[in-house]
């Protein structure tokens, strides 16, 4: 198991009354090795805030979140920001890469403060590898503006793998693409799941990108339901 998300409840109190605004209710949700996982569900249902919670970005008011067994409401601040950077990958509806950077020193941004040179050349021969799987290997030295953006798109789930997640997290990764880029990139979410051994929960709007992954659960009224038209 990767991620155990145990009786979470998470609400706003509604400003100027008493009330609460229930937006997770005794949620559960198990991630196994080797999942891929959908959340769909209507518009501010909590689907973000689910991968929030899954990410410990968002904090809950009871429950727990359980990460290769354990608790990560025992960590403090710091100790959470490492444990990110070691495990988790995230993607976005925008690519969120640097304008003024090229493609490949976008994808080793994270690796500038590295001081090891063997480190370095490591993540450098790991992004190539990348690039050349999620097939941009022609566009290493072009930038964002010159790029498309389901190509974009796939430099940012490079970006996301470069430091070899457990889990990848992706929030409506093709929210701002087109069918065929949407397409794209659903497959590739479903190769980097099967032949890099990479969990993946994905949050999306999108059924065609939901059918690609092994279990689609649906966010309703703070719980969660499987839907039974999974990939698996
Ligand atoms: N800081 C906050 N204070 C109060 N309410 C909030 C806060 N953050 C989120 N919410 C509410 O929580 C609900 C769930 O938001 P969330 O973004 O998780 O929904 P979603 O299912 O991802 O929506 P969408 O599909 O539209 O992106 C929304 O109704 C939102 O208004």
């Amino acid at each position: 198991m990767i991620v155990e998300l145990k009786n979470i409840s998470k609400y706003y109190q509604n400003s100027g009354s008493d009330k609460k605004r229930i937006i997770l209710d005794d949620l559960g949700l198990a991630v196994e090795k080797g999942d891929s996982i959908a959340i769909v569900g209507p518009s501010g249902s909590g689907k973000s805030t689910l991968l929030n919670v899954i990410s410990s970005l968002d904090t809950v008011n009871s429950g727990s979140v359980i990460f290769d067994g354990e608790d990560l409401s025992k960590k403090n601040e710091k100790e959470l920001a490492n444990f990110r950077n070691q495990n988790l990958g995230f993607v976005f509806q925008s690519h969120h890469l640097l304008p003024q950077l090229n493609l490949i020193e976008n994808v080793l941004l994270p690796f500038i403060p590295v001081k090891d040179k063997k480190q370095k050349q490591e993540a450098e021969k790991r992004a190539l590898e990348l690039l050349d799987f999620v097939g941009l290997s022609e566009l290493i030295y072009q930038r964002p503006g010159q790029m498309s953006g389901g190509e974009c798109q796939r430099a940012a789930v490079v970006r996301a793998l470069i430091h070899e997640p457990n889990l990848l997290l992706a929030d409506e990764p093709t929210g701002s693409l087109d069918k065929i880029a949407a397409e794209q990139l659903g497959d590739l979410l479903v190769s980097i799941n099967q032949k890099q051994g990479v969990s993946v929960v994905v949050v999306t709007h999108s059924m065609d990108l939901a059918k690609k992954m092994k279990k689609i659960y649906q966010l309703e009224e703070g719980s969660l339901k499987q839907l039974t038209i999974g990939n698996e």
